[in-house]
């Protein structure tokens, strides 16, 4: 079992569901990416961790969003609160039946700092495997919820599958779930029309066959470039984080030094091209430094100075201290164009020059 910790507060990730800390209140799914759909999944489990040290403080729960009477605790038992959990499955099961390795929205580590954000206590990883992909729903109940799990509460999409051949319904959860008293939140799809602003940034239509938020959606809109809306979806800017790796040193030579990222090898990587961004550089916010850091960003193959690989660089607006070694939280505000061969650094140099006066007319004018 991992402890994942960042800020004082801690995440437990438990590499198998017999390694979990018990009792749980579970948000079943593959919740990659973390959007807001998946975060109206989690909620649930949270405001019955949160109710129940409520009901322990003598006060009463204000909202119940179960379906089902969610009873209080027996105070004078011995049995603890539950922990609140995601439960995931790993690798990905798309991963598991096509034998290719999938690029994620959120890679672990980032999954960890973004549940640990919204609150959960304990992220299990079920691993996906013949074992697992063979039990039936009654099997995995029974034995993955009840006994290894000691699960109190659950809270799943409506359209979560589970169980061998994924037979196994929402409606089927909590039916299952009921024999042995336990509580199954089914919560509802949210729409990407629910979160449109009033101002109207609309969903180019051939992106969309429903109107469900959901990971591939996001996908497309990323590959898309459309920026504003992938982050309208996640409920949050996209983000990648990698650390500070060397490159060819030319950047500094035109003027436009580039921090090179090495990023997790799993991460999704957006449409390629050049973006206005906003970095936090870890462990450098100080009462005199400011915390979001505004740049420029390019993905890409570098076609003008003959790159032989993907890279993604930052150059940071006001910076100008090194920064190898560390880490970059780059969340992404604006796809602004494609990458262009140009017929010489000084002409890269000075179509970088424009990159950065348009990104700080978009920061001046939105952020
Ligand atoms: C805002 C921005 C836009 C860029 N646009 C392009 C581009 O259109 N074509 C290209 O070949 N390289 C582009 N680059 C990448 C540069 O070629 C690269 O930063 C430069 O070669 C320095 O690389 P180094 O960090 O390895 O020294 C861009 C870089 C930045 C920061
Ligand atoms: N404003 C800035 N933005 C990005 N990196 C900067 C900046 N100022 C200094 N640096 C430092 O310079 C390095 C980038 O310079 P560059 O010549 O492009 O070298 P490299 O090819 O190794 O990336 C960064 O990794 C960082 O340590």
């Amino acid at each position: 079992m991992l402890n994942l910790s960042q800020n004082g507060s801690s995440v437990w990730v438990a590499a198998a569901a017999e390694l979990a800390l018990t009792p749980t209140a579970v948000a079943l799914g593959k919740f990659d990416g973390v959007h807001l759909g998946h975060q109206r999944v989690i909620q649930p489990i949270l405001q019955s961790a949160i109710a129940e040290q409520r009901w322990r403080n003598g006060e009463t729960p204000e909202v119940n969003l179960s379906p089902h009477p969610v009873t209080a605790p027996n105070l004078n038992s011995p049995q603890k609160r539950a922990y609140s959990t995601v439960v995931t499955f790993h690798p990905h099961p798309q991963e598991f039946f096509t034998g290719q390795p999938r690029a994620l929205l959120t890679p672990l580590d980032e999954k960890v700092e973004l549940l640990r954000s919204l609150g959960v206590e304990q992220l299990v990883l079920l691993p996906f495997d013949k074992e697992l992909s063979a039990l039936s729903p009654e099997e995995f109940v029974e034995k993955i919820l009840v006994k290894q799990l000691q699960c109190q509460k659950i809270s799943v999409g409506q359209d979560f599958c589970f169980g061998k051949k994924r037979e196994g319904t929402a409606q089927d959860l909590q039916s299952l779930a009921a024999k042995y008293n336990i509580p199954v939140t089914i919560v509802p799809i949210k729409t990407y029309t629910d979160e449109l602003p009033p101002d109207g940034h609309s969903l180019d239509p051939e992106l969309t066959a429903d109107d469900r938020i959901s990971t591939s959606l996001i996908r497309q809109t990323l590959e898309a470039g459309d920026i504003p809306q992938s982050n309208i979806l996640l409920g949050r800017p996209y983000t990648l984080t990698g650390v500070v790796i060397p490159g060819q040193k030319l950047g500094r030579t035109i003027g436009f030094p580039t921090a090179n990222l090495q990023l997790p090898e799993d991460k999704f990587l957006p449409r390629s091209g050049v973006y206005a961004v906003q970095v936090l550089v870890r462990g450098e916010a100080t009462s005199t430094t400011p915390t979001m850091i505004q740049g420029v960003m390019n993905i890409g193959n570098r076609p003008t100075v003959n790159g032989t690989h993907r890279a993604v660089e930052v150059h940071l607006f006001n910076w100008s201290s090194d920064l190898y070694g560390k880490t970059l939280i780059v969340q992404l505000v604006r796809f602004l164009r494609p990458e262009q061969k140009f017929s010489s650094l000084e002409a890269l140099r000075s179509q970088i020059q424009q990159d950065c006066a348009v990104a700080r007319e978009i920061f001046r004018t939105e952020c």
